[in-house]
């Protein structure tokens, strides 16, 4: 076999996109680790810039071409770009080979299974996929000494063409870093070595959790401040298998716990939310927008004519916990679920009552897991936009108590917000109630070395229930939505414990 390792970079700079440096470093670590470990067995990464299908056209026209193979991206908004390949391969004749390997299931095989439409709860999905049985196991690593690699010698690209020789930068692509992004306190380093390194202490995580009797222990015992430990961003760019994660833990559990003939969804039920993500946008390419979207509520959202926007977005609304992930997200590129939550509920119905959309626009752009049906989904749960009862304003994150609950001694905020670092922990929530003295002493005035909180968090989440409570009453008939099936998946899915509600 003639391997020749060919990657095209452009589908992942699509315009609609925008990538922040954090995010593209990422990117361009894994293509780099990826170049390693070819050069280990006699390989070399070739990577090119430019349209793909003129990219296999320049490479058909160079060597005999004659199998492209490439990874599935379910994802409606590159259809275009995959099918233009596969029509290239069919009218060139050469073999194209497309594998599922990104999701557990084949999103579309899950749709045909629950007669051809999406299913619309979890519950539904879980019942859907039991149909189909246990998502396959991960294969075996290659047997490199099978492989013969070829040799480029000089090529004369074309003009539309761009081949990379050596280590990228994210200016390489115009990608500079922000005037308001400061130094990375947590560093993110992309690539298979890496994920599989952190893959192993994740699964020590697992095995202490299980031991104790409990799972799902990011969830049951968030962690703001250690090290990272998320697999999200290698899931997301493939420097992780997402079957090697589940069947990871899967065996795991069953080594502990005894074997079992069917794997017990509620240890990687994370896991399975991204597959539920992923199958509900599969043929909609309006999933990540509100009004053309089938699934999704139209709600009456406020225009950001006060700038509210702007300020959630750099970190500067006056309320410590929520502008702490804010300033995070910039400058690390990853925040906490249980902080995507908070400020995602913040953005839309808990306070300042603005429009998913552009809520989501700003993760796109700079987490380093972003998934464009993910990311959208969850936008739309947490801001009831998939309609529901259970997911109401009463069970809206107070931006107060819930950065009180999760952050109790102030080391998250003190950390990205460095104006704050001497305020008293019984100021630091709500640091507009601290007596002037005590502002002096911190050497922080509120109002001039940190902002006035914008709104009044507890007027604004009272009138936005009245308003989600009008909108539901008159919705008499709602359309199909991606829903939770109970309160407890709900609570679940929000990270809310059991018996609690913030407000
Ligand atoms: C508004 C909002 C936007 C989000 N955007 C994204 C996104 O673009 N990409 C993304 O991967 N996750 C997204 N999430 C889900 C979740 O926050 C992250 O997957 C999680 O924080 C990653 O951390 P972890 O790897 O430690 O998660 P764990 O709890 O360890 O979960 C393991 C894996 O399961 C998947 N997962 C976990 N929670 C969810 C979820 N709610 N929905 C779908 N998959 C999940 C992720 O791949 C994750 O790595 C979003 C959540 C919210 C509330």
């Amino acid at each position: 076999m003639c391997l020749y390792p060919f990657l095209y970079l452009m589908a992942k700079v699509q315009e609609q996109i925008l990538l922040d440096t954090n995010r593209m470093k990422f990117l361009l670590e894994s293509l780099q680790d990826i170049d390693n470990n070819l050069h280990r067995v006699g390989g070399k990464l070739y990577i090119f810039r430019g349209n793909p299908v003129d990219v296999f056209h320049f490479i058909s026209e160079q060597f005999n071409l004659h199998k492209i193979c490439f990874e599935q991206d379910c994802e409606p908004i590159w259809q275009e770009r995959d099918n233009a390949v596969k029509q290239f391969c069919l009218e060139n004749k050469i073999e194209c080979c497309e594998k599922v390997s990104h999701t557990l299931w084949d999103p579309h095989l899950v749709q045909k299974t629950n007669g051809g439409v999406p299913p619309l709860t979890f519950q539904m999905f879980l019942h859907t996929v039991s149909v189909i049985g246990p998502p396959p196991r991960p294969v075996g690593d290659i047997n490199w000494s099978s492989v013969e690699f070829g040799t480029l010698t000089q090529l004369s690209l074309p003009h539309n063409l761009h081949m990379f020789q050596q280590l990228l930068m994210p200016e390489d692509f115009g990608i500079y870093p922000e005037v308001k992004n400061r130094d990375r306190i947590v560093h993110w380093i992309g690539g298979e070595r890496q994920a599989l390194k952190h893959l192993k202490e994740r699964l020590k995580v697992e095995e202490d959790a299980f031991r104790e009797g409990y799972y799902l222990p990011n969830q049951a015992r968030p962690d703001l401040l250690g090290p990272p430990s998320s697999q999200s961003a290698a899931l997301r760019f493939g420097c992780l298998s997402v079957r090697r994660f589940y069947w990871s833990i899967q065996d795991l559990f069953s080594n502990i716990h005894g074997s079992s003939q069917v794997p017990n969804h509620n240890i990687t039920t994370q896991l399975i939310w991204r597959e539920f993500f992923y199958t509900m946008s599969v043929g909609n390419k309006y999933y990540a927008e509100m009004e053309r979207n089938p699934i999704c509520l139209s709600i009456p959202w406020k225009e950001n004519t006060k700038g509210h926007l702007e300020l959630w977005e750099q970190g500067k609304t006056g309320y410590p916990f929520v502008d702490a992930v804010m300033r995070q997200l910039v400058q690390d590129g990853w925040i906490h679920h249980v902080a995507r939550n908070a400020v995602a509920c913040f953005l839309t119905r808990g306070v300042l009552w603005i429009s998913w959309e552009a809520g989501l626009k700003f993760f796109l752009k700079y987490l380093l897991d972003a998934d464009w049906s993910v990311c959208a989904g969850n936008w739309m749960w947490v801001s009831s936009s998939a309609f529901e009862q259970l997911l109401d304003c009463s069970h809206c994150m107070c931006p107060v108590n819930y950065g009180r609950r999760l952050d109790p001694w102030g080391e998250y905020i003190k950390r990205y917000i460095p104006e704050l670092r001497n305020y008293p922990v019984e100021y630091l929530y709500e640091p507009w109630k601290a007596p002037l003295h005590v502002q002096e002493q911190a050497d922080c005035i509120v109002g001039q070395d940190y902002p006035q909180r914008i709104v009044d968090h507890l007027k604004a989440s009272e009138k936005n229930r009245q308003y989600m409570e009008d909108i539901r009453n008159q919705l008499m008939n709602p359309p199909p939505h991606c829903c939770p099936s109970n309160e407890k998946e709900a609570r679940q899915f929000m990270r809310f414990p059991d018996n609690c509600s913030d407000h």
